[in-house]
C-alpha cells in the first residue's frame, strides 16, 4: 500500500519534474521567456505555474514597468546594468523597450555608456552571451564556435579589444564592443537577436593595469606576435565560413598594426567588413556632403583636416574622396589637394622625418615646404597653416579643437564644419556646445556620441549624430538578403548616398547632416535595399531577389525582426497541434539547436 503510493507519488513527481523543467527551459531560455506575460494556460501547460507571480501582462505593462526602473536609476552605467540583465533573460522585452524608447536606449548600450561598461567589464560581469576565442584554442576554433549551438547566424561582431573606442586596449572587456553593436544589429537593422553573435578574439592585452586587476576576466598575458594572431584569425575565419556560411563578419575595434592588413587579407575571401574603416567612413562622408551643401562653399573650394590619421581617419577621407568622385565628378587627385592629415607626429608629409605607417601614405601631403615639414607639429600651427573649412577629430584623445581654433576658423570661413567624432563623449574633440558658442552658432556640428542641444542668442542648435550605427546595420541586412560572396567597397558607397539623400529637406530647414535616430530601422530599411541594388548591377547577389525597388522594400520589411512574444500555439505544443506553426526562417525563438522539449 506505502510502496504503490509512494511510486504512484514518485510517478507523479517524475512527471511533475519533467513538466517543470520543461517549463523552467522556456522561462530560463531568453529567446522564449515572457515572463509575467505567460498565460495562466501556458503556464499550467508547460508546469511552470506558481513561478511567476498571480498576474498576467503584457508587453506594453512590462515595458512601462521597466521604461519606470530605468528612469528611477541615476547614473548610466547603472541603467546598462538594468538592461544587460534583461537582454539576457528576456530578449523580446529588451528589443521592444528599445525600439520603443530608442533615442533615450541607445546613449546606454551604446556610446557613451558602453565605453564606461568596457571599462569595467570585470567589475560588472554577470553573463553574457558571446562567444570567446582564446589563441590557446587554436585548432579547435571550429568546435568551440560550434558551442553555441546556433543552427545559423547571419551576423558576427568580432573584436580583439585592441582599440575600443577612443579607451585604448582594453583585452577581453572588449566584449562589450561586440555585444552593443550585435544589439543596434537587431534594434537598428532588424536583425533576429538569435542570429546575432557576438565575439571576442582573446589574443591577450598590452593594458598592464587591467592584467594586475583581480576582476579581469581575459587572459592575463602580453598580445602574441602576428604570427600566431594571424593564425587564430585565419582560423577563425574559415570556422565561421564552414559552420554559417551566410553569416557577415564585421570587423570592430581592432587596432590599426591589424585592422587594414585583416582587410586586406580577407575581404576578397570572406563576406566581411571593417566597420571603423569603412563604415565611419560611409557615415562621416555622407554626414560631410550634407555639410558642404549647408556650408555654401563648393566642393572644390574646401580643405578638409583631420586630427587623427588611423583607422577611422584612413576610413573616411577615402569615403569622402570616392563620394565626391561619384557625386561631383571631381577627380580623386583633386580631393587629395584639398585633404590634410594630423597625427601624433604632426602634419602628415612625405617630406618629414621618419616613416609613415602604409595608410597614411597616399594621403601624405607631397607639397609641404621643406622648412615647415618638421615644424607644423601641433594642431594650432596645422591649423594656421592649412586654414580650414572643415576640421574632423578622429584621434581619441579628447578636446583639442580649443576656442582659439573655432574663432580662427570664422574669420575666413562663414560655416566651419565641425566634427568631434572621437567617442565616447569624453574622447571628443570638442563639446558640440563649445563648438557653436564660439562659433556664435555658425558652425555645423556632428558629434560621434550624442550631445545635448545649445541655445546660443536665444536660438536652439542641435549637434547630428555622425556615427557607424547609421550603416552598418543597414549593410549587414542588406547582405544578409543578397548574400554577396564578398562586401566590395561600393557596397558602401551606395550606403553613404542613400543616407545622404535621406535627409531631404530637413537639411535646410533643421540644420540636421542625418536623420533622426529614432528613425534608424527605416534608414537601415533604405540602406539595406540600396545595398541590395548594388549587388544586383554588379551581379555579386547569390539570392533570388525581386527587380522592383518596390517589392525589394517590401521583402526587407518582412525580413526585418519584430519584437513580439511567440503566440500561444508555440508554447502549447503538443496540446493544440493544429495550432502549430513552426518558427519561420526569421524567427527561431530559441535562436539554439537544443529547443527547450516540448
Ligand atoms: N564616430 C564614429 O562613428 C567613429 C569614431 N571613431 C573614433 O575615432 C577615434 C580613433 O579611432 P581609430 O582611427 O580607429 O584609432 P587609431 O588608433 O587607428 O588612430 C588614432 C589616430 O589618432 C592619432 N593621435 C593620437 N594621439 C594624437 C595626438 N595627441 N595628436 C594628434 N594625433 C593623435 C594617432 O596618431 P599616430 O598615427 O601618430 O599614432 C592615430 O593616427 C576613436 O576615438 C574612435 O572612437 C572610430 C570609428 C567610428
Ligand atoms: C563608433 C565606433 O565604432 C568607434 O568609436 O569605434
Ligand atoms: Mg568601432
Amino acid at each position: 500500500m506505502l510502496r504503490r503510493s509512494f511510486l504512484r507519488y514518485a510517478g507523479e513527481t517524475r512527471q511533475s519534474l519533467q513538466q517543470q523543467l520543461r517549463g523552467v527551459d522556456f522561462l530560463k531560455n531568453r529567446f522564449t521567456n515572457k515572463g509575467t506575460a505567460f498565460t495562466l494556460e501556458e503556464r499550467d501547460h508547460l508546469g511552470v505555474t506558481g513561478l511567476l507571480p498571480p498576474a498576467v501582462e503584457s508587453i506594453s505593462d512590462q515595458i512601462d514597468r521597466y521604461w519606470s526602473q530605468f528612469n528611477l536609476l541615476d547614473q548610466p552605467i547603472n541603467k546598462y546594468q538594468l538592461l544587460r540583465g534583461l537582454l539576457d533573460t528576456n530578449t523580446t522585452l529588451y528589443y521592444a523597450l528599445g525600439l520603443k524608447y530608442v533615442k533615450d536606449i541607445l546613449p546606454i548600450i551604446y556610446t557613451p555608456t558602453v565605453g564606461e561598461a568596457c571599462q569595467k567589464y570585470g567589475a560588472l560581469y554577470q553573463r553574457d552571451n558571446g562567444v570567446y576565442i582564446s589563441s590557446t584554442y587554436a585548432g579547435q576554433i571550429r568546435s568551440v564556435l560550434a558551442n553555441t549551438r546556433k543552427r545559423a547566424v547571419d551576423i558576427i561582431v568580432v573584436t580583439d579589444g585592441s582599440r575600443i573606442l577612443g579607451l585604448g586596449d582594453l583585452g577581453a572587456n572588449g566584449m562589450g564592443i561586440s555585444i552593443g553593436k550585435c544589439s543596434l544589429y537587431v534594434l537598428g537593422g532588424g536583425i533576429s537577436p538569435s542570429r546575432v553573435l557576438p565575439v571576442m578574439i582573446d589574443v591577450g592585452t598590452n593594458n598592464e593595469s587591467l592584467k594586475s586587476d583581480p576582476l579581469y576576466l581575459g587572459n592575463r598575458i602580453s598580445r602574441v606576435a602576428d604570427e600566431e594572431f594571424y593564425a587564430v584569425m585565419d582560423e577563425f575565419m574559415a570556422s565561421v565560413k564552414d559552420l554559417w556560411p551566410e553569416a557577415v563578419v564585421q570587423f570592430e575595434d581592432f587596432s590599426n598594426n591589424h585592422c587594414f592588413d585583416m582587410l586586406t587579407r580577407y575581404q576578397e575571401k570572406y563576406r566581411c567588413f571593417n566597420d571603423d574603416i569603412q563604415g565611419t567612413g560611409a557615415v562621416v562622408s555622407a554626414g560631410f556632403i550634407n555639410a558642404i551643401a549647408l556650408a555654401n562653399l563648393p566642393p572644390k573650394d574646401h580643405r578638409l583636416l583631420v586630427f587623427g590619421a588611423g583607422s577611422a581617419a584612413a576610413g573616411v577621407v577615402q569615403a569622402i574622396s570616392d563620394l565626391s568622385v561619384s557625386k561631383f565628378g571631381i577627380t580623386k587627385e583633386d580631393v587629395k589637394k584639398q585633404v590634410y592629415l594630423v597625427d601624433s607626429q604632426g602634419l602628415v608629409s612625405n617630406n618629414r622625418e621618419g616613416r609613415l605607417q602604409k595608410h597614411k601614405v597616399q594621403w601624405a601631403r607631397d607639397d609641404t615646404p621643406a622648412d615647415k615639414a618638421n615644424a607644423l607639429k601641433s594642431l594650432w600651427d596645422v591649423v594656421q597653416y592649412v586654414k580650414p573649412t572643415a576640421l574632423l577629430g578622429l584621434g581619441g584623445v579628447g578636446p583639442v579643437f580649443t576656442e582659439e581654433i573655432v574663432k580662427f576658423m570664422t574669420t575666413y570661413c562663414s560655416r566651419p564644419i565641425i566634427f568631434p567624432l572621437s567617442n565616447p563623449s569624453s574622447k571628443a574633440e570638442i563639446l558640440p556646445s563649445d563648438a557653436y558658442k564660439w562659433s556664435n552658432g555658425k558652425a555645423i556640428v556632428a558629434s560621434g556620441s550624442p550631445f545635448p542641444d545649445t541655445t546660443v542668442n536665444g536660438k536652439v542648435y542641435r549637434p547630428s549624430q555622425g556615427n557607424n550605427m547609421y550603416i552598418f546595420p543597414g549593410v549587414g541586412l542588406g547582405c544578409t538578403i543578397a548574400l554577396p560572396a564578398t562586401i566590395p567597397q561600393e557596397l558602401l558607397v551606395v550606403a553613404s548616398k542613400r543616407l545622404t539623400d535621406m535627409v531631404g529637406s530637413a537639411l535646410e530647414s533643421q540644420q540636421t547632416l542625418y536623420p533622426p535616430i529614432n528613425e534608424i530601422r527605416n534608414v537601415s530599411k533604405n540602406i539595406a535595399v540600396a545595398v541590395i541594388q548594388e549587388c544586383q548591377r554588379l551581379g555579386i547577389a547569390t539570392t533570388k531577389l525581386p527587380d522592383s525597388p518596390q517589392e525589394l522594400m517590401k521583402l526587407v520589411d518582412r525580413r526585418m525582426y519584430a519584437p513580439k512574444y511567440p503566440d500561444e500555439a508555440y508554447y502549447m505544443k503538443g496540446k493544440r497541434k493544429s495550432a502549430l506553426r513552426s518558427p519561420t526562417r526569421h524567427h527561431n525563438p530559441t535562436g539554439t539547436v537544443e529547443a527547450p522539449k516540448q
